[in-house]
């Protein structure tokens, strides 16, 4: 062997390197590529003569070469995005003296007939895993906690703290604020600090069921309940949450009948399911949440008031998120690279115009609507940076106003579109409410967005 590789060095390496069967690629201690196999250049649809000498980060999605140069540790078998499909990679660290000079690179298993069995593989040991993890999920339910609520602005850093000293105890917490403001998240993460988190969290979205429905969804049922009931019955959301929390989302959007219901279940502490010929014993925590004045709805004979004195014991008001500006860039950054992540696609920051841009936005729809925006921006981005452009619509500087070539018709017309499309995000895309923040009538408001295909 020590013969072979003295006498054939040249070929042995020749044949290596230019294998087929391998993807190779080679990069310096600055991370330029200096070597691409012909496999590997076929596999990226890239031309050798114009990859060489250029950053890897330019030539190959989600590459890590240049980071292994960097710590100069190796990486075995690790995941990698490109092209669609995730590829098996190796990356190795060259060493010279005892300084890293580059480092090599090897995907194994590209699109070949093996790889395709083996992504497949692959695909469903990651769909077991999605499964089991969603078992998980379901039985406790809570899958966020004080970590994932990203924030510098000290009316959120003091709604932490807050989380902090009621989580313990067991008083029920009215969570209020915009739609989009984190309001789910600060439920997990109650849920999380409590004693009862290893008891279930079962959320309800009172605004989602159809109001025939839930009660059997909130209290469950018998066997033989009612015509089309399951064998075994089935078990309410109440029941569901025994020892643990029920996040009872929305809860100014549930009807009137419903509250007097679970007021009942919250003073006597038993469920009675439909058919049931003796109550249940349970014990849950109330976390309810809702973006309604309340107080309004009460003074409407909409909302119980005795309800809402059980629901308020402890407040939290999530303050939306242009009242909390110092947030955006931290959000917008955490949220790129989260979503970088997911969509596999490597976008690395914002211009700064673009956070401006952000901070000066009045963001209706709060966190959801930034995350959406972010996530539409790197679909659409044809560069590493975000830049105005890849903004939406709605979020563009009004180069129209005072713009030479446009009628006062045109300008009057395009600021009329931009201000019923931000009252319907605002709205949840409720066309009678967003006619009410307008304050138009709701036949204008369906004929103006009829007009613009809103
Ligand atoms: N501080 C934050 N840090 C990170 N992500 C956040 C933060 N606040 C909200 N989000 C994200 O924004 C989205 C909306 O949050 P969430 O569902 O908790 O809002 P909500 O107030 O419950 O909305 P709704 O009232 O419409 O149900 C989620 O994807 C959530 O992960």
């Amino acid at each position: 062997m020590h013969s072979l590789l003295e006498n054939h060095r040249h070929d042995l390496f020749n044949t290596f390197f230019e294998s087929r069967n391998f993807c190779i690629v080679i990069v310096d201690h600055e991370g330029v590529v200096s070597f691409m196999n012909e496999s590997y250049c076929e596999f990226l649809h890239l031309e050798r003569a114009r990859i060489i000498g250029k950053h890897v980060t330019d030539v190959i999605e989600n590459t890590r070469m240049h980071l292994v140069v960097e710590s100069g540790k190796e990486e075995i078998a690790d995941l990698q995005f490109i092209r669609g499909s995730y590829m098996i990679a190796n990356r190795i660290p060259l060493r010279s003296e005892g300084k890293v000079i580059g480092a090599i690179g090897m995907v194994l298993f590209r699109d070949t007939e093996e790889w395709m069995k083996m992504n497949s593989h692959i695909k469903e040991l990651l769909a077991e895993l999605k499964a089991y993890r969603s078992q998980l999920e379901q039985k406790n339910g809570a899958v966020y906690s004080l970590h994932h609520i990203i924030s510098r602005s000290p009316l959120v850093e003091q709604l932490k703290d807050k989380v902090k000293k009621v989580a313990p105890g067991d008083a029920s917490v009215l969570l209020r604020g915009e739609s989009g403001t984190g309001k789910e998240l600060f439920a997990h993460s109650i849920h999380q600090l409590s004693e009862r988190s290893t008891g279930p969290f079962v959320k309800v979205n009172c605004a989602a069921i159809p109001e025939h429905l839930l009660e059997s969804e909130l209290f469950g049922y018998q066997e033989g309940a009612f015509t089309g009931a399951k064998r075994g019955g089935k078990p309410g959301k109440f029941q569901l949450a025994d020892g643990g929390t029920l996040f009872l989302d929305e809860i100014g959007d549930m009807p009137v009948n419903a509250q007097v219901k679970i007021l009942r279940v919250l003073q006597e502490g038993e469920v009675e399911a439909v058919g049931a010929v003796k109550p249940r014993k349970i014990d849950v925590r109330i976390i309810a949440s809702t973006h309604q004045p309340l107080e309004e709805l009460i003074a409407a004979q909409k909302f119980r008031e005795d309800l809402f004195y059980r629901i308020n014991v402890v407040q939290f008001h999530i303050p939306p998120l242009r009242e909390r500006v110092e947030d955006v860039r931290l959000l917008s950054k955490a949220l790129l690279h989260k979503l970088t992540g997911q969509i596999g696609k490597r976008v690395t920051d914002f211009h700064e115009d673009v956070y401006e841009c952000f901070r000066q936005y009045h963001w209706p729809g709060n966190v959801r609507e930034l995350e959406n925006v972010v996530e539409s921006s790197i679909h659409l981005t044809s560069g590493e940076m975000i830049a105005m452009e890849d903004l939406p619509e709605r979020l563009q500087p009004h180069s129209y106003i005072g713009n030479e070539g446009f009628s006062l018709k045109e300008v009057l017309e395009r600021t009329e579109k931009q201000a019923i499309e931000r009252a319907l995000l605002k709205a949840d895309g409720d066309k009678v409410e967003a006619a009410g923040l307008l304050q138009i009538g709701k036949s204008s408001l369906y004929d103006k967005a009829k007009k613009y295909g809103l």
